[in-house]
């Protein structure tokens, strides 16, 4: 019987570097785990490639995928849909593969309900002065919507205690180290975990 894979959930608040050090794991490439590439009805940027970094979809698309119970999870963010496809997150454990998900806070309680035995990653920032100060300097939002993220990324921080980790993003490579640390130890809870199930052959 092949080892089913990890489900692994990277969230936390807007501007906390969710999308940075998701990025960060997979350009350093150790380990062997599957991206989810979500849907969204959000406008491609300049750069992004469809079915790459989403799978770009129309609202009439998005809410037929809804209908037809092809997601995961899917939550309505700043005006658009997002939402992860749920074939793929259950076809890759299945075939033993790690998935990992980089998502919003809502969207990770949806599948914590549904698939409570993932290991879920909240990502901090060092104090809120700093989140702020990164979602200042990303540049992408005017300061009514900063307001609006702050106060959201308040009620956001509440919801950490249903997480499994919690790993706070002072530097990109810290924040790496962590998160890759956590994955390599849930490994090896679920290899004892199966060695102590197997049938005692020392005699
Ligand atoms: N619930 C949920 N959130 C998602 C999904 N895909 C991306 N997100 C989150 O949606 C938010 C907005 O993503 P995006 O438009 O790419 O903006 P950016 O990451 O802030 O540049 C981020 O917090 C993502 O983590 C998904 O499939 N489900
Ligand atoms: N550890 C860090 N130290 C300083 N700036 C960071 C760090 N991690 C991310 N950032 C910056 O913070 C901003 C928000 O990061 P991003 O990855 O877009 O956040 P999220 O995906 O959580 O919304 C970006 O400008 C990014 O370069």
């Amino acid at each position: 019987m092949t080892e089913k894979g990890l489900l692994i959930v990277l969230s936390g608040p807007s501007g906390v570097g969710k999308g940075t050090v998701r990025q960060a794991i997979f350009s350093k490439g150790e380990r062997d785990f599957i991206y989810s590439i979500s849907a969204t009805t959000r406008q491609r940027r300049e750069g992004e490639v469809d079915g790459v970094d989403y799978f770009f979809k129309t609202r009439e698309e998005f809410e037929d995928m809804i209908k037809n119970d092809q997601l995961l999870e899917y939550t309505e963010y700043v005006g658009n849909y997002y939402g992860t496809p749920v074939d793929y997150v259950q076809k890759t454990i299945d075939a033993g593969k790690d998935i990992f998900l980089e998502i919003e806070v809502q969207g990770a309680m949806q599948v914590k309900e549904r698939m409570p035995e993932g290991t879920y990653i909240f990502l901090t920032p060092p104090n809120m002065d700093e989140l702020e100060a990164r979602i200042v300097n990303r540049g992408t939002d005017e300061s009514p919507v900063i307001r609006q993220r702050m106060e959201k990324a308040i009620e956001e921080i509440e919801l950490m205690r249903y997480y499994d980790y919690a790993v706070e993003n002072d530097t990109v490579e810290n924040a790496v180290s962590k998160v890759l640390a956590i994955i390599q130890s849930e490994h090896l809870k679920v290899s004892r975990l199966l060695e102590s199930k197997l049938p005692n052959q020392g005699e």
